[in-house]
């Protein structure tokens, strides 16, 4: 470890804080905070927890523990929860306890299936929105963002906070501006409280709100798990929502310590509610409620990629800068300037095809990452359709919601099936490949019996792309959300541009400009960036281009000439689109003088 390392890890402070930039070694930094306080200070191992934003991210988390724990010869690992899988935890104590509005055991659903259990949920509100869709949507948004603490004035914990005489304006990317008043949203949440209680149901953000209720009230609840709990240690900090720092923050007493990694410049997730002042607040926040002197750690050597990417990386940010651990000199970043996202994937699977048989990269060292910006991405697909016609292979990491929500199905019924059976007796009886594996990793976990697995299902659907670890021996083709926390030698991002990345007719570009940030950290030795200039926002391509980069031009006819798949039409067309980007450009170039003048 390097002494900024060492000093987070020994750090003996009571509230500690690690600003990290990527590939810093943050995780790794963790995983040996949370063996040195086994060792050298003695805390017995189920007296800790930790804490992080996803499945993906926990793993990541675990398998460095391992890692350390075989070099070493001893130590265990401490339960690791995400938010979600804590709070449905507490709640469950807390049913036991008889401290929760719920008095049997609680199941988890989508937001929007409360309407399945009370089709008249909706009636007579929001009656400016003319179809029950809509008004569903302006609702659950509205009722969401009241409970994450991004509507009223921090996260609110019942509708008695609501103010009947407001306007909420939601600004959202697939609606636009929904617009909800506070006497429709207060009627609403009132009526899913009691659906809840006689159905006991409730959804993610009721589960963080109803486990924040059940330990400000201080009960057996809150002794008890503040009783248990003396060291804590939270991952990924900046994803927290107001609500997530609100449960962190009520599980205290005077005793615990609390260490707290993140990285502002990595939040993306900002749609779901993440946070990324809670970062800054933290230090700020133990000062104030435990008269404590807290301790903010730095940690500003990277291990990951070489300095030439780190230049490109760094020009992105806005304070930090990190700085290569060695002096390796590789190539530089190429920024390859293309018309579209077919000529983008051209290039791509030519370079990639050059890469694996001139060069013998090993494919599986290859990463391509896309903006997803629907269920369906047309270019992952072009991407897929190149490298289909060289017959190069590769892997899609989609892991999203969908699929996942297959899994936890699956896994329900099991667990449905199997109430109250010992998993070890049972474990060979799952048909599934898939649920398998995943009992088995729930059980490695500490799941002992069948309805010990509920908990771990609430972490199946926590974050939309609850990435599964890079694994396979094809080249990766992923999300830039779902590559958060992996790395690759090699990585592809495409497609920068307007509407793509940045995405959307008004995106928000300092979100955008962070998704961006992580996927370019990724790469561990060589680093391509593909797309077209911005004409209305901000360009990230031509960011990039301010750096010392290798700048290719992807469109002239001669190289097109010698591709398969651009038919003369495609030609006309680009051309077209070429002549108007000029002429757009010129008449840009000529406003601007004018404005100069
Ligand atoms: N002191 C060190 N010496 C050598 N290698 C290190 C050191 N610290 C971390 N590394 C290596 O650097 C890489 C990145 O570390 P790690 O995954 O912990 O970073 P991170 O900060 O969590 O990254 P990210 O923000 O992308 O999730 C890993 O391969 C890790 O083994």
């Amino acid at each position: 470890m390097n002494d900024q390392q060492l000093r987070a890890v020994k750090d003996p402070s009571q509230f500690i804080q690690i600003n990290a930039g990527p590939g810093t070694g943050k995780t790794t930094t963790l995983a040996a905070k949370i063996l040195y306080s086994q060792i050298e200070l003695d805390v017995p191992v189920s007296n800790m927890i930790g804490i992080s934003f996803s499945r993906s991210a926990k793993s990541h988390l675990l398998n460095k523990l391992e890692e350390f724990t075989d070099l070493l010869g001893y130590g265990g690992r401490p339960s690791i929860f995400t938010f979600h899988s804590l709070a449905f935890r507490i709640i469950k104590k807390a049913i036991e306890l008889g401290d929760s509005k719920f008095k049997e055991y609680i199941d988890h659903v989508d937001t929007e299936e409360f309407i399945s259990y009370n089709p008249n949920l909706l009636k007579d509100l929001c009656k400016e929105y003319n179809d029950a869709e809509s008004k569903k949507q302006a609702l659950c948004e509205a009722f969401n963002r009241a409970r994450q603490g991004n509507l009223l004035y921090g996260p609110s914990l019942s509708w008695t906070d609501v103010n009947e005489d407001e306007i909420y304006h939601i600004p959202t990317y697939v609606f636009g501006r929904l617009i909800v008043k506070g006497k429709d949203l207060k009627e609403f949440w009132k009526r899913v409280d009691k659906i809840e209680r006689k159905s006991r149901v409730t959804d993610y953000n009721g589960m963080i709100t109803e486990a924040i209720n059940i330990l400000t009230n201080k009960g057996k609840t809150y002794d008890y798990f503040t009783e248990l709990y003396d060291y804590i240690f939270v991952d990924e900090y900046q994803d927290t929502s107001l609500a997530q720092e609100m449960l962190l923050f009520s599980l205290l007493s005077n005793k615990q310590h609390v260490t707290v990694v993140g990285d502002k410049n990595q939040t993306i997730y900002s749609f779901n509610g993440s946070n990324s002042y809670n970062l800054n607040r933290f230090l700020q926040k133990a000062t104030e409620l435990f008269d404590s002197e807290p301790t903010k750690i730095i940690l500003s050597r990277n291990y990951r990629s070489p300095q030439q990417i780190l230049d490109v990386t760094n020009s992105l940010v806005h304070e930090e800068h990190y700085v290569y651990s060695e002096d390796r000199t590789l190539q530089l970043p190429v920024v390859v300037e293309t018309h579209n996202y077919h000529l983008a994937s051209h290039y791509i699977s030519t370079e990639i095809e050059r890469l694996i048989y001139q060069e013998k990269v090993h494919p599986s060292n290859i990463c391509i990452l896309y903006r997803k910006n629907s269920e369906h991405s047309p270019q992952a697909d072009s991407v897929k359709e190149q490298l289909n016609r060289l017959e190069i292979e590769y892997t899609e990491e989609v892991s999203n919601k969908k699929t996942e929500i297959t899994l936890s199905q699956k896994v329900l019924s099991f667990q449905e099936e199997n109430q109250g059976e010992d998993l070890e007796d049972i474990i060979d009886t799952i048909k599934d490949e898939r649920t398998k594996q995943f009992v088995r990793e729930c059980m490695s976990d500490g799941a002992s019996d069948a309805e010990d697995l509920l908990e771990y299902v609430v972490e199946l659907e926590d974050t939309e792309e609850s990435s599964a670890p890079a694994q396979g021996e094809s080249i990766h083709i992923r999300t830039v959300h779902s590559s958060k926390g992996l790395e690759f030698p090699y990585v592809f991002i495409l497609y920068l541009g307007d509407k793509d990345f940045p995405h959307s007719s008004k995106p928000d570009i300092e979100e955008e400009r962070r998704l961006f940030y992580v996927g370019l950290t990724r790469a561990q030795e060589q680093l391509y960036i593909i797309g077209k200039r911005g004409l209305h926002y901000e360009s990230f391509l031509d960011l990039c281009l301010l750096n010392e980069v290798k700048h290719v031009l992807h469109h002239t006819y001669k190289e097109e000439s010698r591709t398969y798949g651009f038919s003369e039409d495609d030609k006309e067309l680009i051309d077209k689109s070429q002549q108007k980007q000029d002429r757009l450009l010129d008449e840009l170039e000529d406003l601007q003088d004018l404005f100069n003048d």
